[in-house]
């Protein structure tokens, strides 16, 4: 993770990031003075701004281990051209206003005329760019569709129908994924909608998405978000800062695959509905024991600490299992060797028209290594027996892989197309 995901942005960071090398300043007393001035100028008086943007470069894509932002907006779509030529300039126009939004400026000419709409949407103007992230990927139809089938790995395959699935052809799959996350619904939509905006005539939607969790300012302190079902989610998640673990389980690692895949990363998506009206009245030791976990603290059943590893062999005073067999933690846990890196958001769509209860649920994301051996047996344990499965039903399903980050004067995807 680089040092601007990590902490604040220092005063030197924020030069490297709009360019301004070391050759053309000497970092003194009065380098610094320039450099506030150079900030500042576009930044407007305060520096803080600076500190909500993420870099658009590096290594890996923005978006995958960043922290979760407050929102997201996940987007699927289909292409609507064979010629690789134009998805290639796609590519490199998302490329180019993915990095000015990043940075909280405007995309295309700030200057319109007056005879012809202005390039950018507008609703972010003079907004900070509140930690901005773009990462994007591309489905197995994305082969199909430009028939480049050699170049497709051979774990990117669409997921298999799991027991209890009810998906809706509406929320599955797509050539090309989006997600857009930041810490302001307003900034993250201007995000995709200039993106869409961009695309029409070369891409057209397939499905989006929204997705929220507890804001930044409610919880200064940073705590495991809590769902829709009132527990802690993402507590058994691998730690972002330990770039081995990270290499095992969320980068594919040269030799995995093509090469243009190299430091990319798998997304899956499930749109999974959750029954809260059901879920609101039953009792709280079923709650607990379909997680495993206690709804306060997070700690699995029988422990006080959220972060205490899990024991899947301690036993009750009756020698029960002191986490339920077919808890949603014990059956997703495993072994503990596969893990997936989850980055699940909410969402509320209004009301269920079918069912006259409300639409809400989870737009579960979660970025692995190899799908194959990581998310697909986990899921085919708790499609089988999940004790959550009473309350929750699967209703969209996608699998993209996400390309490795983007250098300097290079496009997203370039390896590939
Ligand atoms: C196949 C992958 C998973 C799906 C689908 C899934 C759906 C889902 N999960 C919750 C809520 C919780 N999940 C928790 C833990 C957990 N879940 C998965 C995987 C899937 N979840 C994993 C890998 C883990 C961690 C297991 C471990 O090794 O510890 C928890 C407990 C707290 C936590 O660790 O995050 C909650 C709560 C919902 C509501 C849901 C579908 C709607
Ligand atoms: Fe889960």
């Amino acid at each position: 993770m680089s040092k601007l995901e990590n902490s604040k942005v220092s005063r030197r960071d924020a030069l490297k990031l709009f360019g301004v090398g070391s050759a053309g300043l000497i970092i003194g007393a009065t380098g610094l003075n320039r450099a506030n001035e150079k900030v500042s100028g576009l930044f407007g008086a305060n520096r803080a701004e600076a500190e909500e943007i993420l870099p658009f470069y590096g290594k890996h894509q923005q978006g995958i281990i960043t922290p979760a932002q407050d929102f997201i907006y996940l987007a699927s779509f289909n292409l609507e051209t064979k010629d690789i030529q134009e998805v290639k300039n796609l590519f490199k126009e998302w490329t180019k206003a993915s990095l000015a939004m990043s940075e909280g400026k405007e995309i295309g000419n700030t200057s319109p005329l007056l005879s012809s709409p202005p390039d950018d949407t507008g609703e972010a103007i003079g907004l900070n760019p509140m930690k901005i992230s773009f990462t994007f990927g591309v489905g197995p139809q994305f082969f199909e569709d430009l028939s480049i089938q050699h170049k497709k790995p051979s774990s990117l395959k669409n997921l298999p129908y799991f027991p209890g699935d009810d998906l809706k052809e509406e929320w599955n799959d797509g050539s090309i994924v989006v997600q857009v996350c930041a810490n302001d619904q307003q900034v993250a939509f201007h995000g995709i909608r200039n993106l869409i905006r961009i695309g029409r005539g070369t891409v057209s939607l397939k499905w989006i998405q929204h997705g929220f969790q507890r804001s930044a300012k409610s919880d200064p302190s940073g705590s495991t978000p809590r769902n829709l079902m009132g527990f802690k989610d993402g507590t058994g998640n691998p730690d972002v800062k330990n770039d081995q673990l990270m290499n095992e389980q969320v980068w594919v690692q040269n030799g995995d695959g093509p090469n243009w895949l190299t430091g990319g990363s798998y997304l899956i998506a499930r749109r999974i509905k959750i029954r809260v009206e059901e879920w609101d009245r039953s009792a709280l030791k079923d709650q607990e024991h379909t997680f495993g976990r206690h709804r306060i603290s997070g700690a699995p059943i029988g422990e006080k600490d959220e972060f205490t590893n899990l024991d899947l062999k301690k036993k009750d005073i009756n020698g029960q299992p002191m986490i339920p067999r077919d808890s949603h933690t014990a059956l997703a846990h495993g072994d503990g060797k596969m893990r997936i890196l989850r980055r699940s958001y909410s969402y509320t769509d209004g009301l269920d028209n079918q069912t006259g209860k409300i639409d809400a649920g989870l737009l579960f994301v979660s970025f692995q290594r190899d799908p194959l051996k990581q998310f697909v047996p986990m899921q085919n344990r708790l499609a089988q027996m999940d004790k959550l499965n009473e309350y929750i039903v699967h209703n969209g399903s996608a699998i993209f892989a996400c390309f490795p980050g983007v250098k300097k004067g290079s496009y997203i995807g370039e390896g590939l197309i």
